[in-house]
């Protein structure tokens, strides 16, 4: 089975508002897949569905090629971190998840020692998790997760609010989770240039809809070298750029800032034919795209 996770014509809507349009998405086994959105683009709607937490207004979901009443049964294969778990303060993580072990039945107490050494909070033993940093809390998050030792993660902003270091190790979790143990990861974020390190695929979603879905490599190719101007007239220099470079690949990003994709050889040429023109030029550069600018040009440019 290749497909984990695969939702048919999915749709939600909250009273009238569709905050989900049809949406047919699929995460294969190994992936690590980023779902990159802005704030209420939708994908905590999306995540609830797959965990039950909400009802499709239409579509259907498969989860590891099960669905209907079966979906209940692959859904123990899968771990959901949509909201913030509720810990006990005065609890150590372990007490933590033996309180949650218990009630939901996984038989194995050892599994709990196990979790926590591969969250790398074994050594922790007498902290208690109100003294615990924001990157502990989400690592024991992860931890529950894991303890009914699942196939694939599913976890909302997991490193929202975390400083550099926290990332870097949740980050690092994830990866050695999706190596060592070959769980695929759907994880959201609107954190670009974290998930960049981490994400094997890149999924945006804005107002609902899948806007695009590049793989790592594409997205590598797509980070190549590019020209990014700032102009007086946008709209006249990228006339003048049609007229001279008719293949040219741009776009106009807001504040007269164009970026040009190809012909970055002839970025000298580029700047003359402007001058020349009589478009006053501000700015002037090369520059690699990130994940970030594509993003934003995504969905704030004006493609050609
Ligand atoms: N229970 C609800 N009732 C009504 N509207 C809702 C409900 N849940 C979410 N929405 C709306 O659905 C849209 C998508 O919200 P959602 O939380 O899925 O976005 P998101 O991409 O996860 O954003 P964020 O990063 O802010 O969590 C938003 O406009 C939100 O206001």
């Amino acid at each position: 089975m290749d497909i984990i996770i695969q939702t048919y014509q999915l749709k939600k809507t909250f009273k009238k508002e569709v905050v989900i349009k049809p949406l047919d998405f699929s995460l294969r086994k190994g992936e690590i897949c980023a779902l990159i959105g802005k704030n209420g683009a939708g994908k905590s709607t999306i995540f609830k569905m797959l965990s039950g937490q909400l009802f499709p207004t239409a579509g259907d979901i498969q989860l590891f090629g099960k669905s209907g009443k079966e979906t209940a049964q692959a859904k123990k294969r899968m771990g959901f971190m949509i909201e913030a778990p509720e810990f006990f303060p005065d609890f150590t993580a372990a007490q933590n998840l033996e309180y949650f072990r218990i009630q939901r039945g996984i038989a194995e107490k050892e599994r709990i020692y196990e979790v926590l050494q591969i969250v790398d909070l074994a050594k922790q033993k007498k902290k208690r998790f109100r003294d615990y940093s924001m990157g502990m809390k989400q690592r024991l998050g992860i931890a529950l997760c894991l303890l009914s030792s699942p196939d694939c993660l599913v976890l909302d902003e997991p490193i929202n609010g975390l400083d550099a270091e926290g990332i870097m190790e949740i980050r690092k979790l994830l990866l050695k989770l999706n190596e060592e143990k070959q769980i695929s990861i759907l994880v959201s974020s609107h954190i670009l240039t974290e998930l960049q390190l981490l994400a094997t695929r890149f999924v945006f979603i804005k107002n609902g809809v899948i806007v695009d879905d590049l793989s790592k490599k594409t997205l590598d190719d797509k980070s190549k070298k590019q020209i990014r101007l700032k102009v007086d007239d946008a709209a006249k220099a990228a006339r003048l750029l049609e007229q001279a470079y008719p293949d040219i690949q741009y776009k106009i990003l807001p504040n007269h800032i164009i970026t040009i994709q190809n012909y970055v050889e002839e970025s000298g040429e580029i700047n003359r034919l402007l001058i020349d023109s009589g478009v006053l030029v501000m700015e002037f550069r090369i520059e690699a795209l990130n994940l970030e600018e594509y993003f934003l040009g995504l969905v704030e440019g004006v493609e050609k």
